[in-house]
């Protein structure tokens, strides 16, 4: 199968001589469709960094980033920016959603920039807030929603545009555990229903049990990767 994303000998280093920090040294791994991956490690170890950089949203000081088998170094800031948008969600701690928009809006945004069709884009956008749980709730503005429901806006804005893959920067974080739990439940089904590629960034223990995958960081590097079952 080809590989969703790959790293090769990445390495993400800030500053220099005694103030040097290797974010992240060395990274090579293969993420393959279907997987469900948990970036785990302790506070600094580089999850976000490797998050960052596989989605293109950064850029390595060494070493590679290959996206559906094409390098992004290859690739223009305008290509990148459209592979991106039609080949990953993202989902963040901060929900990250636009404050003006409706929940129906935050999803049906990126879809107005693929030029996707209107009705096309209506039908996705109610089928996605339906499977996310918030049917009825399409026109309510983030403010208007809880945590786990802006969260779960933040879930079908990313899924709606159909990407090959979603990064999700510990998204639990924020939500209290029985929200989080159910979003979990949530992005499972996703997973293994539709086999949607998921990789987290967290340091949530239910996201570790649930993980088809366990890569565990330590100063920048990969200290254990199992795969589970
Ligand atoms: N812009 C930056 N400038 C300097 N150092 C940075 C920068 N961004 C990250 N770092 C450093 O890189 C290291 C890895 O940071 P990163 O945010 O990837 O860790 P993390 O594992 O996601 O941490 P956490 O669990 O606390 O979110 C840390 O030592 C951090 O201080």
């Amino acid at each position: 199968m080809k590989p969703v994303i790959e790293t090769r000998q990445l390495s993400k280093h800030y500053g220099a001589g005694d103030t040097l920090v290797k974010a992240l040294d060395d990274v090579s791994m293969v993420i393959q469709p279907g997987e469900f991956t948990a970036i785990v490690g302790p506070s600094g170890s580089g999850k976000s960094t490797l998050l960052q950089l596989m989605g293109g949203l950064d850029t390595p000081s060494t070493g590679e980033v290959r996206l559906s088998d094409k390098a992004i170094s290859l690739m223009s800031g305008r290509e990148l920016s459209d592979f991106r948008r039609d080949h990953i969600g993202f989902i963040f701690q901060a929900y990250n959603l636009i404050p003006v928009l409706s929940a129906a809006e935050n999803c049906e945004y990126i879809m107005l920039l693929q030029g996707v069709p209107k009705a096309e884009r209506q039908r996705r956008v109610d089928a996605m807030l339906a499977r996310v749980g918030l049917e009825g709730k399409a026109h309510r503005r983030p403010k208007e929603l809880s945590g786990g429901q802006q969260q779960r806006v933040a879930v079908a804005r990313a899924m709606v545009s159909q990407p090959d893959i979603i990064l999700a920067d510990e998204p639990t974080a924020n939500l209290d555990s029985q929200t989080g739990k159910d979003l979990l439940d949530m992005m499972h089904e996703l997973n293994q229903k539709e086999g949607m590629t998921f990789v987290f960034s967290t340091h949530d223990p239910m996201i570790m049990e649930r993980a088809s995958r366990l890569v565990q960081l330590r100063d920048g590097r990969i200290e254990q990767d199992d795969r589970r079952g």
